[in-house]
């Protein structure tokens, strides 16, 4: 038996490392399809048959070396990869076919039938599934290298991230803070006092709830609008409005179709009417859920949503083949390297606190789009998310803000807190952008976020001369002194800030030469209560433990 924490870590693994990202459409498959289900079945009955003949050759140890192993694999990832999940399915069956044929020739033929064997599992939507079948089914000398195989593929994935992450014209990296205990952005090169560090685009932005569907602002890039001058599209139940088509097309296909639009979310001749069917519980839900998240202001609940839908929109996309693949990753529609999962699973957080009815709306909002999606919103991954996405959140102050935002009507410790050193008061909306989630609080910092566009476009801009391998620094809140306040005061408000929003005791530089001892008291946080989430520090402490040891 494969034993279970084994199998818990590697359940983790591989969905960090984005094999998740078939799941959607298989699992779409696996319900709706009855061939594909036929398909499924024979290829195990297939497997069962071999079993009995397999039982009798059963070898030791698989005893091929770590070298062996290793070019094998090189050589696998060098193959040309199956994009779309039709070509997918493809590749899987032909693959278990190869293996079993190897098999069947016997011992001498063991290495080739792994590698087909671990070729069909790097394409399988639910590789533990997968996994636990060969185990029961496979020759153990076989099922031992494909697990080799699929541990070393799954470690370096993980511990490659960072050579793909941030892209290399960022100017900047992620490292191990000294303490070792998290990761801080270091400057690649140096920088003048005013020069754009680099340039960021966010994975998701809105508007504050009070500029949903005003007018005033474009939903998608949240540029401020002239009247007379919007896109409103015939059908949106939140409201959205443009400022160019551009913006509008953007919109619908990473996010707003699928969350609040009309059309059919899966490509023509893969929809088998699906589309007309699902209309009438479609707005039915939606209508539900904006009016929800607008009575509540549940803004990071409608970030955690395009999130999904952005995923979800991602493995659509490529089942459209009139629609060039290439164009799509160009613009970061569709990740080929990591995921949006994977960039999300790295992002440290505080729990975030969901209900059970917030989850059931965006369930039924995601399921009557796409029946069967819904289950990957769960209420851990729901609470995580948002979690994640209020503690990682910038603020997005376009010409340093506006001055008209309504006063939050919670008590301050429930309040939203976005970083950015204006003051989230002043912010039109927020986005989650993934390169500057990593950088660091100082009191004194040496950049700073600027919006010179007028749209959700950071610029992370060095504030002071910043020496290459120098860390980058932002103010996740306005640091200033305000006409009002002494110094002791000033101080004492961006350390109750910070440890309201982001849960840490702050030690920048300053504070640390600042701070007098009884000022250290009341603040209402002791350290870091942040955390990334455990499969993540695990496998990048090089703990993954999903060797071929998983055997009990
Ligand atoms: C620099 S890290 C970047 C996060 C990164 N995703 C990671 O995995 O470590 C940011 C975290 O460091 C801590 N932090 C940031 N600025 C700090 C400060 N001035 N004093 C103390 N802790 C700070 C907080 O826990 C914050 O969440």
């Amino acid at each position: 038996m494969v034993s279970r924490s084994s199998l818990v870590t590697l359940a983790s693994v591989t969905v960090v490392t984005g094999i998740v990202a078939y799941a959607v459409y298989f699992d779409y498959r696996r319900r709706n399809d009855v061939e594909f289900r036929k398909k499924l079945k024979k290829e195990k009955k297939k497997v069962d048959k071999h079993v009995a003949q397999a039982e009798t050759e059963k070898q030791a140890a698989s005893g091929v070396s770590a070298e062996e192993l290793r070019a094998a694999l090189a050589k696998i990832r060098e193959e040309e990869h199956p994009i779309s999940p039709g070509e997918s399915e493809k590749h899987f069956m032909a693959q278990v076919g190869l293996g079993e044929q190897f098999v069947a020739q016997g011992e001498a033929f063991f290495m080739p039938a792994a590698l087909s064997f671990f070729r069909a599992l790097r394409v399988y939507p639910s590789p533990v599934e997968l996994i636990m079948l060969y185990q029961q089914t496979l020759p153990e000398p076989v099922f031992k290298i494909v697990m080799e195989l699929a541990n070393m593929d799954v470690e370096d994935r993980v511990q490659g991230y960072y050579n793909h992450f941030p892209p290399s014209d960022m100017n900047v990296s992620v490292q191990p803070s000294a303490d070792g205990t998290k990761k801080i952005i270091v400057a690649n090169k140096d920088f003048e006092e005013g020069e754009v560090i680099y340039k960021e685009l966010p994975v998701v932005a809105d508007l504050d709830m009070d500029l949903q569907g005003k007018g005033t602002h474009c939903s998608y890039c949240l540029r401020q609008i002239g009247k007379g001058m919007t896109i409103r599209p015939e059908y949106d139940s939140l409201g959205a409005v443009y400022c160019s088509r551009t913006c509008q097309i953007r919109s619908k296909t990473q996010s707003e179709n699928l969350l609040f639009g009309a059309d059919s979310v899966l490509p023509e001749d893969s929809d088998n009417g699906l589309g007309a069917l699902v209309q009438k519980d479609r707005k039915k839900a939606q209508t539900a859920f904006v009016e929800y998240i607008k009575s509540k202001g549940r803004l990071m609940l409608l970030l955690v949503a395009r999130v999904f839908a952005r995923q979800i929109a991602c493995e659509t996309l490529k089942l459209n083949p009139a629609e060039p693949i290439a164009e799509y990753t160009k613009h970061g529609l569709v990740e080929t390297t990591y995921s949006i999962f994977d960039h999300m699973q790295r992002l440290r957080f505080v729990e975030g606190k969901v209900t059970q009815d917030e989850r059931k709306l965006l369930a039924a909002v995601m399921g009557a789009a796409l029946p069967g999606v819904s289950d990957i919103v769960t209420d851990e991954r729901l609470a995580t998310d948002v979690g994640r996405m209020s503690y990682n959140v910038i603020g997005i102050c376009p010409t340093g803000g506006r001055e008209d935002r309504p006063a939050p009507d919670e008590r301050p410790e429930d309040q939203l807190r976005t970083r950015t050193p204006y003051g989230t008061s002043k912010q039109v909306g927020c986005g989650l952008y993934l390169v500057s989630a990593y950088i660091a609080h100082s009191c004194a910092p040496n950049a700073k976020p600027s919006f010179p566009s007028g749209t959700s476009e950071l610029h992370m801009v060095a504030t002071q001369y910043i020496k290459k391998g120098e860390e980058i620094t932002m103010a996740y809140v306005d640091v200033s002194q305000h006409p009002d306040e002494t110094p002791v005061e000033a101080r004492r408000r961006r350390r109750i800030e910070l440890a309201r929003g982001w849960r840490f005791k702050c030690e920048c530089p300053r504070c640390g030469s600042e701070v007098t001892e009884s000022e250290e008291r009341d603040i209402g946080v002791k350290g870091d209560e942040a955390k990334v989430e455990d499969v993540v520090s695990r496998v990048e402490s090089g703990n993954a433990g999903t060797a071929n040891t998983a055997l009990d």
